[in-house]
């Protein structure tokens, strides 16, 4: 990068991201290690759901028309034929004038057509007394009211959740084909840092990013092989990058040295080697780069803790989620503006912001005091998302509707 250049439109860079990752191969996993994967394919169901009739109570299963006259003044006297418990493989045809005890989740004897729950009778064992009349199908739990065999349980490119795993459990399914999870090496540069803890020296800062960048990735269901902090030194930096390669990635993130100091050892390295270095219109973020090395997306992360942490958002995730075959972008939430704050001009701010509720109202309010500079890593510890606010905006005024990009 020769000179400043035009800064360019953020959707122009997440294509350029978009473009270049690809949508990586599937496995099959047990439901217990599949927690947050990604499904390969749509997820229909094996089996129905529920599976067979059964009852919703514990009672007796009846015939309704035995039990019209039913009532606490007048209760009717049943013979219990059949004793039902959860699990019972027991389908005994229910005559005419008599019940069968059952309980929740017990398959429903065939004939019988409605459910007395056991607080409307004596609890009888072999006759039970029945205080109220029941109306057909009370009670009553139908085959595949939820699901049919073959419906859809679970879209393609769903990220599963405990929920969903259930769901998948319940239709009848054991493993699940999923997405392989993209294997991310992260690497801070800077001469400056030192890990975090360790004593400072004079004009040293503790690294930050590389803490915040294994956190975003985990948190993206990605799985990080590697993270190295390297001073601002090109054999340093070029050794890193070969040992991400040896150890198989499908991206590495960068931090620091992306913009055009004496010293941007990101730049110095990855230029020469096809990666290109642009100016984005957002703040923060404004230096960016990215490319394909040797067939690995690399991202040059400018080195400011605010800045990581948005690129990350704007950039990083959407590409780790592309590459688990979702969705790029999640959708923002939308909140008001609780204050109001000036705003860079020609850049799309992204600006770190605490959400709270008034009432039924989302406000955002920004995170530091200090504003929204892209070295106030302390703002992150308050950041619920950041608030994005476009371009040809100068100032965010009191009330004004926000879409806000969510942390991960
Ligand atoms: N002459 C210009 N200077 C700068 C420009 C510009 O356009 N012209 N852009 C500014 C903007 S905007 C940003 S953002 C930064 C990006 O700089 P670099 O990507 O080269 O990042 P560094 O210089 O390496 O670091 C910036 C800042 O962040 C601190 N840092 C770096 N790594 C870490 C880490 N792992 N943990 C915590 N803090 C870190 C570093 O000490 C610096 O203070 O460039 C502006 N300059
Ligand atoms: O783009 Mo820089 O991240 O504004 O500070």
């Amino acid at each position: 990068m020769s000179g400043p250049g035009p800064l360019e439109p953020v959707e122009a860079q997440q294509a350029r991201v978009l473009a270049a990752v690809r949508v990586l191969g599937s496995e099959s996993l047990p439901l217990g290690a599949a927690a947050g994967r990604t499904t390969a394919a749509e997820v229909r169901a094996a089996v129905p759901i529920p599976v067979f009739d059964n009852s919703a109570m514990d009672g007796y299963a009846v015939h309704a028309a035995d039990l019209t006259a039913a009532s606490a003044e007048r209760p009717s006297l049943l013979p219990v034929v059949a004793d039902l418990a959860a699990g019972t493989d027991l389908t005994p045809e229910l005559p005419q004038g008599a019940a069968a005890r059952i309980m929740t989740g017990a398959p429903l004897p065939p004939g019988a057509d409605a459910i007395v729950p056991v607080e409307d009778t004596d609890g009888g064992v072999d006759r039970v007394s029945i205080r109220r009349a029941p109306v057909r199908g009370a009670h009553i739990r139908r085959a595949a009211e939820d699901l049919a065999v073959g419906d859809s349980v679970l879209a393609a490119g769903v990220r599963l959740t405990p929920a969903r795993l259930a769901a998948a459990a319940a239709a009848g399914h054991g493993s699940l084909e999923v997405r392989r999870r993209p294997r991310v090496a992260v690497v801070a540069t800077g001469s400056e840092l030192v890990a975090p803890g360790a004593p400072l020296r004079p004009g040293s800062i503790h690294d930050s990013n590389s803490t915040l960048l294994a956190g975003l990735v985990v948190g993206a269901d990605a799985e990080l092989v590697l993270a190295e902090r390297v001073p601002d030194d090109d054999a340093a930096l070029i050794a890193a990058l070969a040992r991400a390669r040896a150890v198989g990635v499908d991206a590495i993130v960068l931090s620091g040295g992306a913009s055009v100091g004496a010293y941007d050892v990101a730049r110095s390295v990855l230029e020469p080697r096809g990666i290109a270095f642009r100016r984005i219109a957002m703040q923060p973020g404004k230096p960016q780069g990215f490319g394909v090395l040797e067939g690995v997306p690399v991202f040059a992360l400018p080195g400011n803790p605010v800045s990581v942490a948005v690129s990350f958002e704007v950039f990083v995730r959407p590409a780790l989620r592309t590459m688990q075959g979702r969705a790029p972008f999640p959708p923002p939430v939308h909140a008001l503006a609780a204050v109001g704050w000036r705003t860079p001009p020609e850049r799309r701010q992204y600006a770190p912001v605490a959400l709270e509720y008034d009432g039924p109202t989302l406000l955002a309010r920004p995170a530091s005091a200090g504003g929204s500079g892209s070295h106030l890593a302390g703002s992150l510890a308050l950041a619920d998302g950041f608030a994005v606010v476009p371009a040809e905006r100068s100032e965010v005024r009191p009330g004004d509707e926000l879409a806000v990009m969510l942390v991960g």
